[in-house]
């Protein structure tokens, strides 16, 4: 796992509105799979540093193409998280399922380092971290069929219209994960956004591979971060299950 000297930052992608204005516009030419659902920040600490150098070793993929039995060592049911920021997430997944396996991915690495060192503290044998953009790993890394379940708690919202192209929820990534899943497998998304949430159904109704329901919060997901703020002010928090077609 390399260190990253640009960063991305979740706020600027439309939790923080006052942000927005500093979000750089899409590149004339760029095609939708490959435009970036973050956004770019600066340098990291002397903590994420250590953090990184002395943990990440442990918990990083192999480099190469994914092989889950290579990075685990063992084949059990497997579940990525994409964005898992701070990763308190993963990291009670992996302890509530201590007989399946998750990769945790993100692009921001204080995020991780974080995580790192939650997850060190928990033990959590059963749980790798990725640092980098998951549309990137599943395109070059990943073999079809791969994971039985996707998470993507609290997505960036990416707020503004001319940055919708930005959500993750989008049909190329909805390509990207009907290929990637096991047949039966699904997604969660969990977000404090309504339109987030419309915005979801109406792709996946718009994709011939998914099928959304609205579902009850997982009971092992920690209620902190994202969800925690959105309650505190008044929002729902939606909870989709896209389910994969035959
Ligand atoms: C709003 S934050 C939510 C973080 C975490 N899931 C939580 O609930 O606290 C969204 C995260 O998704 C990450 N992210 C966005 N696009 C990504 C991508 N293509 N690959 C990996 N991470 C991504 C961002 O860096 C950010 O940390």
């Amino acid at each position: 796992m390399s260190e990253q000297p640009i960063e991305p930052t979740s706020r600027e992608a439309g939790h923080d509105r006052r942000k927005e204005h500093v979000v750089p516009e899409l590149p004339p030419g760029v095609s939708p799979a490959r435009v970036r659902t973050f956004v770019r920040r600066g340098r990291l600490s002397s903590l994420t540093k250590e953090r990184v150098e002395r943990l990440a070793p442990a918990r990083s993929l192999p480099d190469g193409p994914f092989d889950a039995a290579h990075a685990f060592g063992r084949t059990a049911p497997l579940v990525l998280e994409i964005g898992c920021g701070h990763g308190h997430a993963a990291i009670a997944y992996a302890a509530a399922f201590p007989e399946h396996d998750i990769v945790a991915m993100d692009v921001h690495t204080p995020g991780l380092a974080r995580m790192l060192a939650d997850a060190d503290e928990a033990g959590v044998p059963n749980l790798r971290v990725e640092i980098g953009d998951a549309v990137l790993f599943l395109e070059e890394r990943v073999a079809d069929a791969t994971f039985d379940a996707v998470h993507l708690f609290f997505p960036d919202p990416w707020r503004k219209q001319k940055h919708t192209k930005r959500r993750f929820v989008s049909p190329a990534n909805l390509d990207l994960l009907a290929r990637v899943l096991k047949p039966g497998g699904h997604v969660l998304i969990a977000t404090d956004q309504d339109f987030y949430a419309e915005h979801a159904l109406a792709e996946v109704a718009a994709h011939p591979r998914f099928e959304a329901h609205r579902v009850d919060r997982p009971q092992w997901r920690p209620r902190d971060g994202f969800e925690a703020k959105g309650i505190a002010v008044g929002r729902t928090i939606n909870e989709l299950r896209l389910h994969l077609l035959p």
